[in-house]
């Protein structure tokens, strides 16, 4: 450990995640979307979003392109610097899980050592891991922000499913496959899984 570690001493307030959870009226999660780059994850999380926060359901949106314009703005696309960006992720969603909230996180996050990581660090228990599956050609055809046009030109480098892979998840909570069931049937699936997890 590293010397100046020794030095600090966390404070343990009076108040506790259960605290905040009773004042909420609802349990707090992370739930985790890792997929294909135009598989689905923000427009699932954002539907999520607006079903539960329309029942009473406190949450927060942690999304790729948002997060890497603002604290995680420093990190490319290599490997090192996905690792460092779902780690960074991972103890945020943790700090809002005891603040009480459901925080959708939705990135790419492409390697299992990365995702257990963050399974781990916010507690097995906390941690919902939905696999938003879509075949990579179908990714390829929505290509939602021209991207993957650029990536197989050659203009971006280390693209995901292109030139960077992506280790499919084995064991999910929950498998969403977009591009054989309307978004309507895939947030009803969500919303079946995730609502009765919340209930106090
Ligand atoms: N090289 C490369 N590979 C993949 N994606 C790229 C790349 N460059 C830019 N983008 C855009 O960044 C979004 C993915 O960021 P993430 O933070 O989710 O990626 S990761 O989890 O660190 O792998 C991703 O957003 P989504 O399409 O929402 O997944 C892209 O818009
Ligand atoms: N069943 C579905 N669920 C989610 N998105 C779908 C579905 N069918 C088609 N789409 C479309 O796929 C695209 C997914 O884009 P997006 O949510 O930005 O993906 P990601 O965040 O994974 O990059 C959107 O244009 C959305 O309308």
């Amino acid at each position: 450990m590293a010397d100046y570690k020794k030095y600090i001493i966390p404070h343990s307030h009076s108040l506790e995640r259960g605290n905040r959870e009773s004042l909420m009226g609802h349990h707090s999660k992370v739930i985790w979307f890792t997929g294909l780059s135009g598989s689905g994850k923000s427009t699932l999380a954002g539907g999520l979003e607006e079903y539960l926060h329309s029942h009473g359901i406190h949450t927060y949106i942690l999304d790729g392109d948002n997060i890497r314009t603002g604290l995680n703005s420093d990190l490319d696309f290599s490997e090192e610097s996905r690792t460092e960006n779902i780690r960074r992720i991972s103890e945020v969603s943790k700090l809002f899980v005891d603040a009480g909230i459901v925080v959708l996180s939705a990135f790419i996050s492409p390697f299992k050592e990365d995702r257990n990581s963050a399974m781990n660090l916010v507690g097995r228990e906390n941690f919902l891991e939905v696999y938003v599956e879509c075949p990579l050609e179908v990714c390829e055809e929505r290509d939602v922000k021209g991207l993957y046009k650029k990536a197989r030109n050659g203009e971006i480098k280390n693209f995901t499913g292109i030139s960077s892979p992506f280790e499919e998840p084995e064991d999910a909570d929950i498998v969403i496959n977009t591009a054989n069931n309307s978004m309507e049937e895939c947030l009803k699936k969500l919303v079946e899984k995730v609502e009765p997890l919340l209930q106090l």
